[in-house]
């Protein structure tokens, strides 16, 4: 019995991370699709050279997996500024936050992750930052407790999130570049997969990363990873190389669905299907029915569905397509019947 591998599941920890760390491309030519993303991202980046500012700051938001991380730090590449990490979760305190904003030399990056889960404290401590480029920090304590402005450097906030609906109007406008991360087609992910097997140096046949790719719910860390777990199953049971036959076989033996679904996509699917007659039914019923957040499905879990035409979104409601009963093995007619006997 070969492993299961869950994509859902899929984070990268330790070993992987280094593995992702590795397959991160670092300039804009090594990244692929998101055109318009990029395209606009190419002009404002010359422009804030050219005038030797600060860029804008920039909101990325997309589902996980798309890149977010990855564009950000060739972001602060292509400027030729330095760049420091941090996280929502991880910024408790307004000092925290002063601590990294004042550590910024000018036009640096600043990437925040997660952004939408920054505690509203520091959040409104963000505020003046981003736009005056300064802070007021509190001295002393008691009664001769005061608060001092102090100057920072022009620097970019490039915030990323899952989540962007999270975000209050106050910071979303902030940000004067805002850019949403879409799945990628399989051509492009094809591409991806044959990158990263080149850096991996494993041969891989075109119509094999193909195959990969169509596996991968439009998501390049999804491929990276099914990559990997197929180059083992070729060094293990073929000749090394990743041909079609190697790549079918090592992604059945995985269980990986034949569009790329996850559990939860198909527990979505399968929810609406058999308890709601395949719709249409309100988001807020079916995320009491899945147990998830209503803003998650909407956000996170729909939108790829949506795109490859599993799920419809109706003035009514949701409602699943004849593809996702065929792809579920469910028979639209028998289901329909038994809830009217
Ligand atoms: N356009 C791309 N071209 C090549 N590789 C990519 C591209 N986008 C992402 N990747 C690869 O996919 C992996 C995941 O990307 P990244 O970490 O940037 O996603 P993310 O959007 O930040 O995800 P999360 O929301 O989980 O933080 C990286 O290892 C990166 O190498
Ligand atoms: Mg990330």
């Amino acid at each position: 019995m070969e492993e299961e591998f869950d994509i859902r599941d899929y984070k990268p920890t330790g070993n992987e991370r280094d593995f992702e760390n590795a397959l991160r491309p670092l300039r804009f030519e090594d990244f692929s699709g998101q055109d318009k993303v990029v395209d606009n991202l190419r002009i404002f980046v010359k422009a804030a050279r050219l005038r030797a500012e600060a860029l804008d700051h920039v909101l990325l938001h997309g589902p996980p997996g798309l890149g977010k991380t990855t564009l950000s730090n060739i972001i602060a590449n292509e400027l030729g500024v330095g760049f420091k990490v941090t996280s929502g979760p991880v910024l408790d305190k307004p000092g925290d936050l002063a601590g990294v904003l004042t550590s910024l030399e000018p036009n640096d990056v600043l990437f925040i992750d997660e952004i939408h889960r920054l505690s509203p404290v520091v959040e409104e401590y963000l505020y003046s930052a981003m736009e005056d480029y300064r802070i007021d920090i509190m001295i002393d304590k008691g009664p001769s407790a005061r608060s001092i402005q102090i100057d920072l450097n022009p620097f970019t906030l490039v915030g990323a999130t899952t989540r962007s609906g999270l975000l209050t109007a106050p910071l979303r406008a902030r940000f004067g570049i805002n850019l949403h991360l879409e799945y990628y087609d399989d051509s492009v992910l094809s591409r991806i997969v044959l990158r990263s097997a080149g850096i991996l140096g494993v041969p891989c046949d075109t119509d094999a990363a193909g195959e990969i790719a169509s596996r991968s719910r439009g998501t390049p860390r999804i491929a990276n990873a099914l990559l990997r777990r197929v180059r083992d199953f070729a060094q293990v049971k073929g000749s090394g190389r990743i041909d079609l036959k190697i790549a079918r076989y090592a992604l059945e033996a995985l269980n990986i669905d034949r569009y790329g679904l996850d559990q939860i996509d198909n527990k979505l699917l399968c929810t609406i299907i058999d308890k709601f007659k395949g719709g249409p039914v309100g988001l807020t019923t079916i995320a009491t029915a899945l147990g998830e957040d209503p803003g998650t499905l909407e956000e996170v879990y729909e939108p790829f569905l949506i795109k490859e035409g599993f799920l419809k979104r109706t003035p009514r409601g949701r409602e699943v397509t004849d593809l996702a009963y065929k792809h579920l093995g469910k028979n639209k007619y028998t289901i329909e019947r038994t809830f009217f006997d």
